[in-house]
């Protein structure tokens, strides 16, 4: 019998779709990576480096790139890690199939409202869906130091189909069938991301920032709950785990934008400057509207919102949120 070991795809060139191959690609086998520019691909291929997304990395050469979604036909297991706002038209394209998606990117669809899994499931019919997500900056993945996430699967059979395909010494997932929870955890955080972000753009020091995260899980929490999420989810990897690790670091580009705001320039202006994405700035409008549909009170996220369209000043933002009304905690 042959030990070759099957080749997994990666939808996505970004840094967290180059970083995911190339932990892939660790144990020797083969890696498929789909990225949307060709110059992208052709860098890959040739020189085994990703310089526009993921810098200072060497490549393992079994990672092979392409653009053409079809040459995705033969893989087992396909990973997903566009941008959100992408992910829906990138899977419409895919050719038809059975192999797992394992969907990567962080988002809430901004013109349906949709999870990732929703638009998913739309686009691509009757594909067996889960999630990956958690505290996970591409650079140190792809470096082989050791990270830990969230798989959520539909069910016990899939994740045994998936996990080991995903597992390595330093690449740690943890099962869970609440695929919603996980979802939640990886879009909401990334807003919250922009507002510690701003907190220390504006030097307000770290007693802000940890009582920011703190209500900012509280936020999570409300709204996860509200739409059938666990807590135990949200308290883990890709809720809390995640909200942590993107709020305490300039590697974010979701913190990163939040400090650049709360130094006093404008957020159209930062994001035209980037070819990365942030994807809390698409996130945050969307979450708005669906949390004010279902009644959930998310103030942090109503003042990222306002930050982001301009309608309000860094210092004026924060004033109004120490405003607030007394409450229970
Ligand atoms: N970078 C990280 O450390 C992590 C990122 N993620 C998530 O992974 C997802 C992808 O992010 P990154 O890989 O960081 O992206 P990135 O910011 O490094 O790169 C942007 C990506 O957008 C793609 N793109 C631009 N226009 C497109 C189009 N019209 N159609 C399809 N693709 C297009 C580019 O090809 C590139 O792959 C996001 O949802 C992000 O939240 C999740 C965990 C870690
Ligand atoms: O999702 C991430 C880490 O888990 C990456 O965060 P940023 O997209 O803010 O860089």
């Amino acid at each position: 019998m042959s030990d070759t070991k099957p080749t997994v795809g990666v939808i996505g060139g970004g840094a967290w779709g180059t970083a995911l191959a190339q932990m892939l690609a660790s144990d020797g086998r083969e890696v498929l990576l789909w990225a949307f520019e060709p110059a992208v691909v052709e860098e890959i291929n040739a020189q085994h480096r990703n310089s526009a997304y993921l810098t200072g990395i060497d490549l393992n050469p079994a990672i092979r790139a392409s653009t053409d979604l079809a040459d995705l036909a033969g893989c087992a297991l396909l990973l997903v890690v566009t941008p959100a706002q992408h992910m829906r038209h990138v899977l419409a394209a895919l050719p038809p199939g059975t192999a797992d998606l394992v969907l990567c990117c962080k988002g809430i669809e901004e013109a349906s409202g949709d999870l990732m899994v929703d638009a998913a499931r739309a686009a691509a019919p009757g594909r067996p869906l889960s999630v990956l997500s958690g505290p996970t900056f591409a650079h140190e993945v792809a470096r082989g130091q050791p990270t830990a996430v969230t798989l959520a699967c539909e069910d016990h059979a899939q994740w045994e189909r998936i996990a080991p395909q995903i597992a390595r010494p330093a690449f740690r997932p943890y099962f869970t069938t609440d695929i919603t929870g996980a979802e939640i955890g990886g879009a909401v955080k990334n807003v919250l991301a922009i507002a510690c972000g701003v907190v220390e753009g504006l030097g307000l020091g770290q007693n802000a920032r940890a009582a920011l995260i703190a209500r900012g899980f509280a936020e999570m929490t409300r709204f996860g709950l509200a739409c059938g999420a666990q807590a135990e989810t949200l308290s883990g990897l890709s809720g809390l785990g995640d909200l942590v690790l993107t709020c305490s670091s300039v590697s974010s580009r979701n913190f990163s934008l939040g400090k650049a705001l709360g130094e006093g320039r404008n957020a159209a202006e930062i994001l035209a400057d980037r070819a990365t994405v942030a994807e809390g700035a698409f996130t945050a409008p969307v979450l708005q509207r669906v949390a004010r549909d279902r009644g959930v009170a998310m103030p942090i996220v109503d003042t990222v919102c306002a930050l982001l369209t301009g309608d309000v000043a860094a210092g004026a933002a924060v004033a109004a949120l120490l405003a607030r009304p007394l409450t229970a905690e």
